[in-house]
């Protein structure tokens, strides 16, 4: 199982202005094109992936959207619009819920009210985990093995405070070169490397 933790720092977790903010300053669009990339494929979509989209601007509680594409059954398309109508669904299925509580949309899609930092930590528990960073190793030199999880952000850093934190759970930084890529880029590159490696 490949897993792509995508922190989205600037998405609101209210799906009207998620909807609203496709090309605004918080920049919608790179949930779906995250979620395009790490699940899709001409034709097809790839087995054993897992996506989890985690919303952080809200009134209350980060929504952490999982999609798991051996689950998902018909996604009504792979364009923005189609898969953006999948987050706001699950946003609007989390309305009322309390803190680090989970409910079921619809088959491979599942939304909780946890923080990335609690997914994270739950996360290391089965996952080697890798922060996806310009300074850090090559991704040539990295070894894989077993359900590898790649951690991004959107257009906004990391904050420091959780680069630190995930130290302490052991995630290690991983370079894609020195040019700064987007989220969804980074994920079309970690396919590729780790297809190459199956042969
Ligand atoms: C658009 S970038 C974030 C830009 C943000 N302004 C920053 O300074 O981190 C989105 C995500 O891709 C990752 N990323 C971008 N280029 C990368 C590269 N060359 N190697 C590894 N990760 C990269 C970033 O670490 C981040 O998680």
């Amino acid at each position: 199982m490949r897993t792509f933790v995508l922190k989205a720092r600037a998405a609101p977790t209210d799906s009207r202005k998620l909807l609203a903010e496709v090309g605004g300053d918080a920049h919608a669009e790179i949930l779906a094109h995250t979620l395009m990339n790490a699940i899709f494929v001409a034709q097809s979509h790839r087995a054993d992936v897992v996506v989890y989209l985690v919303l952080e601007s809200t009134p209350d509680f980060s929504r952490t959207i999982r999609f798991d594409s051996n689950a998902l059954s018909d996604i009504g398309g792979f364009n923005e619009q189609a898969l953006l109508a999948k987050v706001a669904r699950a946003l609007d299925a989390s309305r009322g819920m309390d803190k680090e509580q989970s409910r079921e949309v619809e088959p491979g899609i599942s939304v909780q009210t946890l923080s990335f930092e609690r997914l994270v930590q739950r996360l290391a528990e089965d996952h080697p985990l890798f922060v996806m960073d310009r300074k850090g190793t090559p991704i040539r030199d990295q070894v894989f093995d077993g359900n590898a999880c790649f951690l991004l952000t959107d257009h906004i850093p990391m904050p420091k405070k959780t680069f630190h934190s995930l130290d302490r759970l052991g995630a290690k930084r991983i370079s894609l070169g020195r040019t700064m890529l987007f989220a969804s880029q980074c994920v079309v590159l970690i396919h590729h490397e780790l297809d190459q490696r199956l042969g």
